[in-house]
């Protein structure tokens, strides 16, 4: 579904990303892991085309998209939910639904859907998202990303900075968007979370891919170990 083949990028002369694999399948959910630094945000940011590339192909169902502009590639059904939730402040939940919604044309019903996921929203809808907390402003941003129809979903640390309770939630409607068998692409540094959700794993360092593989390759006491360093 998404292959990411020898992709290199660079920041001016500091190259962050080398020579990076990744092949993930239908339906699956991948998460890619390592220390803060090592370049996670610039591989989901290089695979949006939020960051130019250097060398290197992303291929999303077979198609080379290295070359389209991000907005394409959403609408090709690439969703995206960056780090740090961001949502427009100054609307509504229920605005910043509809807005998106309408820049990418798709069916009404997927707002119900969204919401259906993330019941708690509902509460919330007439509430502006600038003063929705963190746990619920990631929430809201996921479920924005699903308004697009997504068929491949993209988070980065979905979890970072969050209330454990919230945490339950959003590992549940992750779990829930795997078994309907939307493929998944996170970062995410919690151990537990990524154990208890992946079902294959990246691990990078310094910007190489030093292990990659499905929960089956690589076993779960090896996965423990890779992913504890
Ligand atoms: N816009 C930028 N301009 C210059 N350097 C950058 C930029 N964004 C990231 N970097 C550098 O690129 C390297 C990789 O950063 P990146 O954010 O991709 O890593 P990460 O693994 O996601 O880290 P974290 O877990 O802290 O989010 C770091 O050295 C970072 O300082």
């Amino acid at each position: 579904m998404l292959t990411v083949e020898k992709l290199n990028v660079s920041y001016g002369r500091a190259q962050v990303l080398f020579d990076v694999d990744v092949e993930l399948q239908a339906g699956s959910l991948m998460c890619v892991m390592g220390r803060n630094g090592v370049g996670k945000t610039t591989l989901l940011n290089a695979v949006m085309g939020v960051v130019p590339t250097g060398s290197g192909r992303v291929l999303f169902e077979g198609r080379d998209v290295t070359k389209t502009p991000t907005h394409a590639r959403v609408k090709a059904g690439m969703g995206y939910v960056p780090q740090g939730h961001e949502t427009f402040g100054q609307l509504t939940v229920a605005e910043n639904l509809w807005v998106t919604l309408e820049a990418v044309g798709g069916p009404r019903t997927a707002v119900d859907e969204a919401l259906d996921l993330f019941p708690a929203l509902r509460k919330f809808l007439k509430r502006r998202a600038g003063f929705l907390s963190g746990g619920q402003a990631q929430q809201l941003a996921i479920a924005q990303a699903l308004v697009t129809g997504p068929k491949l979903l993209i988070l980065d640390e979905p979890t970072e900075g969050i209330q454990p309770s919230i945490i339950l939630e959003i590992e549940g409607a992750i779990a829930e968007l795997h078994r309907s068998g939307l493929a998944i692409l996170v970062v995410e540094q919690y151990l537990e979370f990524a154990l208890r959700l992946a079902d294959a794993f990246v691990v990078l360092d310094a910007g190489e891919v030093v292990h990659s593989g499905s929960r089956e390759e690589l076993g779960d006491d090896r996965v423990r170990r890779l992913l504890a360093v």
